[in-house]
Formats: C-alpha cells, sequence, structure tokens
C-alpha cells in the first residue's frame, strides 16, 4: 500500500502532541485495522487465483484443457470437471467464512472505544480505535490492551510509573515497569495535558520489540526517550489505575502470520508422469514412421497429422491425460479429509491434556501434520522452558568465603533437606516469611557488621530494577522484572538491608533498622551484549559509589589489580556453584571521585539525547567508567528443573531427535543442567565446546 511505501523511506518520526493537522503533513499510518483479504467484487477472482496457485489445482486444470483438445483428448473431460469444481467450491467457502470471521473480528476491534482528548473540548471524548491518530493524548485505564504504540506521559501511581504485562509480545509473564518522564509525569489533569505541545522525534516504525530511540523537545529542552518510557501495542496495563499516552506509531504493520499452503504433490510423481508420457510418445513415433505408414493406404493419417514426429507430439498429451491415475485428484481429496481427522485426533489426545491449566493440545493448521514425525531438531530455551523461572538464593561467596552449605558437628557435608532448621530472621520485621536459608553463620557475620558482608548486602539492595509497593506498613511486595533481581532483593531483605522504595531519584533501604537514603545518579542498564549491570548512588555520606553485578567472565576482566587474589579464591567458589547447576553473578564497587563523575556525567547527558548511535555511544561510556572495580564476591541462585523434563528428553533421544538448548548462563553451569536433564549423558565422553565471539570463529571451530 501506499502507506508502507512511505514508511520503508521514512527515515525520523516526527510527532508533535495534540497537533492532528501538523502531523497530518506526514500521512503515517491510521489505526484501521484490516486482516481480511476479499471482499464481496473481489472474492472469485482473487480467491480463484490463489487457488490455482496450488501445484494441483493447477495441474487438473492443465488436464482438462487437454481434454477438450479432440485430437488429444482420450477420455471425456467431465471425469475431471465435477471433482475439481468439487474441491474448488470447497475450498472457496471455507475461505470466505475464514475472511468473513476475520472481518467481523477487525470490525470489533476497529470500534471499539478509547478515551482520547481532543483539542478544544476540553474533556475526554470517546472514540472509535480506527479513529485514533498519531499525535493524539490516550487515556488508558487498568487492565486495558494497549492498541497503539504509544509515550507513557503520565500515570495514576507516583513518579509517573506504570505496569504492564507484555505476555502477548514476548510470552513472558512477569510484570514490567514503564516510567514517564519526570517533567511529563507532573501533568496529572487534562488541562494540562490539553495544552501539552511537545514534540517527539524518534526512529521510524521497526520489528524491534525492545528497542526505542527518541526525543522529545518540549519547551526549549531536550529529553531522551527510550524503551522504558513506552508502551507498545499488545500489552495489557496492570496495576495502574489509568495512565496517559502520546500515540507514535498506529496501524497493525506486523506481518499476518499465514501459514505458507505448499503443494503437498511432490514433484516426483509429476516427473515420473511426464517420464512415461516421453517414452510412450518416443514408442509412437518409432511405431508410427516404420510401421504405422504402411497402413496409410486404407488407415490416412488425419488431416492435421502431417508426420511421425507430430503424431508422437499429440500422442504425449494424450498419455498425460491417460495416465492422470498416477496422481489421482481423490487420493489429493481424501488427503485433505485425512489430515483433518489428523488434527481432531491432536485436539482429543488424552497425553497431551494438562489437567491444571485445563488446557488441551490444539493443531492451528492441518498442513504440518506429516511432517511431525520427521522432526529430526528441536530447539528450546532453558530458563522457563527446561527450568521453572522460580529463583531460589542458595549460596553465596563473601570476601573469600562461602555461605550457604551445612556442615555437621564432624565438619562434614550435609545435605539440606525440608526438614533442616532454617536460620531465624525474626530480628527484622520486614523480612519476608517465605525466605528459607539454613546457613546459620552468615546472619552472625551480618550482626557482626563484618564491612564486606554489609556492602555485600548493600550493592544486592541497591543495584536492581525491582519496584517495591508497601500495601501497609512493613508489608513489602516486590515486583521484579527479572526473576534472578527478585531472589537477590529478597535475600539483601532478609538479611537486613531492605529495599523500601525507589523513585526516579533516589533509592531507600532500611539498613540493620536504620532508614537511609541513597541518591540515584544513574543506572547503567543491563542487556545481554554487556552482562552486567551498575547503579551510581550517592550515599548519606556525600560520597558517589558504582556498585556493579554481573557474569564472572565479565566482571573479572574489569578489575582493579588489588581485587587479583581475592578473584582467584571467588573463581573457585563461583566454579563449585556452577557444578552444582547453580546461576552465579559476580558482585564489584567502586569509589568515584566528584570532578571525574561530573565530566562522565555530562557525557552521559549528552549522548542519551542523541537519536542516531545512541546505544554505541552509552555502551561505550558504561564501558569508560565500569573499569577498575573492586570485587566484593558472588552469588549463586538455583533454578529447579520442571517436572518432567529428563524423561522427556529422555524420550525424544530414543527418537533420535536433536535438541538445541539456548542460555545465556555460565559455561560451568549449563553443562552441568545438561547432565541434570540428561541432554548429556556420561557414556557422551566427547563433549566438545565451540568457544568464539564472532561468527567467523565460530564457523572455523565447527568445521
Ligand atoms: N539482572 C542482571 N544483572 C546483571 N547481570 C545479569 C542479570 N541477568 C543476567 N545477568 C548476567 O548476564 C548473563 C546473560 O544473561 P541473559 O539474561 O542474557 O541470559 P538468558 O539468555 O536469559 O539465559 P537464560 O535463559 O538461561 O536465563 C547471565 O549469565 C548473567 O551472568
Ligand atoms: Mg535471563
Amino acid at each position: 500500500s501506499i502507506d508502507h511505501v512511505f514508511l520503508s523511506v521514512e527515515k525520523e518520526r516526527h510527532v508533535k502532541a495534540n497537533a492532528r493537522d501538523y502531523n497530518d503533513k506526514f500521512h503515517y499510518a491510521d489505526n484501521r485495522i484490516k486482516t481480511s483479504k476479499y471482499n464481496v467484487f473481489t472474492f472469485l477472482p482473487v480467491n480463484l487465483f490463489e487457488q490455482f496457485q496450488r501445484v494441483a489445482n493447477a495441474y487438473f486444470l492443465v488436464l482438462l484443457i487437454l481434454q477438450l483438445i479432440p485430437e488429444i483428448s482420450s477420455l471425456s473431460w467431465f471425469t475431471t470437471i465435477v471433482p475439481l469444481v468439487l474441491v474448488l467450491v470447497i475450498t472457496a467457502v471455507k475461505d470466505a467464512t475464514d475472511d468473513y470471521f476475520r472481518y467481523r473480528s477487525d470490525q470489533q476491534v476497529n470500534n471499539r472505544q478509547s478515551q482520547i482528548l481532543i483539542k478544544g473540548r476540553y474533556c475526554i471524548t470517546n472514540e472509535k480505535w480506527m479513529n485514533v491518530r498519531v499525535g493524539d493524548i490516550i487515556k488508558l485505564s487498568n487492565n486495558q490492551f494497549v492498541a497503539v504504540s504509544r509515550h507513557l506521559l503520565c500515570s495514576s501511581e507516583p513518579y509517573g510509573l506504570c505496569y504492564i504485562e507484555t505476555a502477548e509480545l514476548d510470552g513472558e509473564t512477569n510484570l514490567k515497569v514503564r516510567h514517564a518522564l519526570t517533567v511529563t509525569s507532573e501533568m496529572g489533569d487534562i488541562s494540562k495535558l490539553i495544552d501539552f505541545d511537545g514534540e517527539v522525534i524518534c526512529e521510524p516504525p521497526n520489528n524491534k520489540l525492545d528497542k526505542f530511540t527518541g526525543t522529545l523537545l518540549w519547551s526549549d529542552n531536550k529529553y531522551p526517550l527510550d524503551n522504558e518510557k513506552m508502551l507498545l501495542r499488545g500489552c495489557v496495563l496492570r496495576n495502574t489505575e489509568w495512565c496517559f499516552g502520546l500515540v507514535i506509531f498506529a496501524g497493525l504493520q506486523t506481518k499476518l502470520m499465514q501459514n505458507l499452503e505448499r503443494p503437498y504433490l511432490k514433484e516426483q510423481i509429476f516427473a515420473f508422469l511426464i517420464c512415461m508420457g516421453v517414452i510412450l510418445a518416443i514408442g509412437n513415433t518409432m511405431w508410427e514412421s516404420w510401421i504405422g505408414r504402411n497402413f496409410q493406404v486404407f488407415l490416412p493419417w488425419d488431416e492435421i497429422q502431417s508426420s511421425a514426429v507430430f503424431s508422437g507430439f499429440l500422442a504425449f498429451w494424450s498419455y498425460v491425460i491417460i495416465l492422470n491415475t498416477v496422481v489421482p485428484i481423490s487420493l489429493y481429496v481424501s488427503v485433505e479429509v485425512l489430515r483433518l481427522g489428523h488434527s481432531y485426533f491432536i485436539n482429543w489426545d488424552q497425553k497431551m491434556y494438562c489437567a491444571q491449566t485445563d488446557t488441551a493440545a490444539e493443531a492451528r493448521t492441518t498442513t504440518l501434520n506429516e511432517e511431525l514425525g520427521q522432526v529430526e531438531f528441536v530447539f528450546s530455551d532453558k530458563t522457563g522452558t527446561l527450568t521453572q523461572n522460580i529463583m531460589v538464593f542458595r549460596k553465596c561467596s563473601i570476601n573469600g568465603h562461602t555461605y550457604g552449605d551445612l556442615y555437621n558437628e564432624f565438619d562434614q557435608k550435609v545435605e539440606i533437606t525440608e526438614k533442616s532448621a532454617c536460620v531465624d530472621f525474626s530480628f527484622n520485621p520486614l523480612s519476608d516469611r517465605r525466605f528459607r536459608f539454613y546457613d546459620g553463620s552468615l546472619l552472625e557475620a551480618v550482626k557482626l557488621e563484618d564491612a564486606a558482608v554489609h556492602e555485600f548486602f548493600r550493592l544486592l539492595a541497591l543495584c536492581h530494577t525491582v519496584m517495591s509497593e508497601e500495601k501497609s506498613e512493613g508489608d513489602l511486595v516486590y515486583q521484579a522484572q527479572s526473576p534472578d533481581e527478585g531472589a537477590l532483593v529478597t535475600a539483601a531483605r532478609n538479611f537486613g538491608f531492605v529495599f523500601r522504595a525507589r523513585t526516579p531519584e533516589s533509592i531507600t533501604l532500611c539498613e540493620m533498622g536504620r532508614a537511609v537514603t541513597y541518591r540515584l545518579l544513574a543506572i547503567l542498564d543491563f542487556n545481554n551484549v554487556r552482562k552486567r549491570m551498575s547503579v551510581i548512588v550517592r550515599n548519606p555520606e556525600g560520597q558517589i559509589k558504582l556498585y556493579c553485578k554481573g557474569a564472572d567472565s565479565i566482571i573479572f576482566e574489569r578489575l582493579d589489580p588489588s581485587s587479583e587474589d581475592l578473584m582467584h579464591t571467588t573463581l573457585e567458589h563461583l566454579n563449585e556453584f556452577a557444578g552444582e547447576g547453580l546461576r552465579t553473578l559476580a558482585l564489584t564497587y567502586k569509589d568515584l571521585d566528584e570532578d571525574h563523575f561530573d565530566v562522565w556525567m555530562k557525557k552521559l547527558l549528552f549522548a542519551s539525547t542523541l537519536i542516531e548511535n545512541r546505544d554505541d555511544q552509552l555502551a561505550e561510556l558504561y564501558e569508560e567508567i565500569e573499569q577498575g572495580m573492586k570485587l566484593l564476591g558472588a552469588t549463586a541462585i538455583e533454578d529447579k528443573l520442571q517436572e518432567g523434563v529428563p524423561e522427556t528428553i529422555a524420550c525424544l533421544n530414543l527418537a533420535d531427535i536433536k535438541i538445541w538448548v539456548l542460555t545465556g548462563d555460565k559455561l560451568e553451569t549449563a553443562v552441568n543442567i545438561g547432565y541434570s536433564c540428561n541432554m548429556l549423558r556420561d557414556d557422551m565422553n566427547e563433549v566438545f565446546i565451540i568457544s568464539g565471539n564472532t561468527l567467523l570463529e565460530v564457523q572455523q571451530q565447527l568445521r
């Protein structure tokens, strides 16, 4: 469509709030959705055209045409046309009903109500979804579906926070937090929003779910916008009474997942048919030229049949018709019916029914059934698919000591069971009752005010992106985007470093019963290339500190030389943890001096308003400051395997299906989990490891 052509050349998007006239200049896609393919007039030609793109239908059409030519026809044409028309009609009816349902659901979506703010009317008006346009300000209420991608302006929650569920986009069920810019989050009421005339300049529409770069220009200031300030189409607002957003992208730009209908008649059959035809035609030519011509006296050739070769040519087509039973149309129909039946058997399969969630298997397409038996590779995710994604803080290593194991009176390690005595956290009124830890010596170290142990837990309480909610005094609930972080913050909470509240500018802890507020200067966020995250805070004494946690391989490259010895001991501990299949993180900190930090912060602010190369520039700045850090220790988190995983994998192995699992874990952890879920077995003595950081390296090692 025209919109599409336009979008593909769009380099930068300009959206001005509350200015439809201005935005109309750019002809952005509107919010009307159309997933149906036909209308009453186009149905017949378009549908027939589509149907004849299938090899089988096209073949029978050619056959039909051949049979209409009297010179070569050997069978009557209606033996082909009746079944062909039958197949075409049945398919057409099915396509038409499918399309009708799509049309109905489009209508429903387009006509749903949304609340938008229109300049000049000074109140919130109900509008149909399809009339929402880029640049409008929309109000969204709790549990509503986000219909257009928008920039969050303000919400009912403090500091312009709001929570969203993105299950439809990425399948993750944990709530995510979005926060508005501080300047816009103060526009809580309609009169201010009506006068809002900020302009957003951002990237053109693309399909990256986790990236967004833009800037907001408002009253002569520039503010950086990133994905944290966006609500994408497809999420659902949760735990937030209402929020307002500025529409940036509208309409449906996602590709409809269409199951490509592939021809199932194998080429070999056609090749066989042609071969037979050719052989017989050659035979015909030879017979005609040697013997047949002698009969011309009383059986003359037809008028058009001037030579033996031409007779052979005609014979070829006749044989194509006669031999059509090699590709019987009835087979085509019956296979279609069989597949449909087969898909019902899949839906009814008792063994694929989950009673807990009341879900049965569902065959969404009938074209793939027979390929199921030919699966050779299974690609799987690890966390949440093989494992439960329920993270439990198990062990840690602080300043060269490990904590978390239980020993008996003879100093032998004993296994932790349900009956082992838990550490008593009753000294701490804010502790989480469900948290279990069995090694009492860690709590003792905390109570003895061991400086390293305190710094360790302080880091866990500060360096994360968890949100906390205090429903009533002392009743803390954490919302963690990453379950690992949830487990770590909960551990710190129980050991007396309670994370209580966060604002965009500060973090409040309750350290051993004492309320302490840290000014939050910067968050250097986690991504899977960096494999680490940091926070920079100013503590009440006025010192600036950087706390960083991340993958050991990454952290150990960036340590201060003074941490060398500790690094070796910690590495040993880490390998021990990983050998038990625990997920590990290394923790470090760094003192920053005021001048150095000021210079760096200026560069950061500048870089964060760039549109081009913003990510690269930021990564470079992060790299610059995350150097020369001092090691504190490491944590080990357990994520148990899901029920039945080892058995399932053993079965797949028996069927000779190869399994690939994707994980970002430490190598040792991954190998260990591989063993515990039967992926790797002891008799596989040649587990070989490919380690490369570039495409080329990996390619070379695979040879
Ligand atoms: N919140 C975090 N803060 C700091 N470092 C982290 C955080 N989450 C993960 N890491 C580190 O980054 C590495 C890569 O994590 P990533 O989340 O990309 O892996 P993943 O693909 O999710 O793996 P898995 O599916 O096994 O969880 C991890 O091994 C860990 O060391
Ligand atoms: Mg992860």
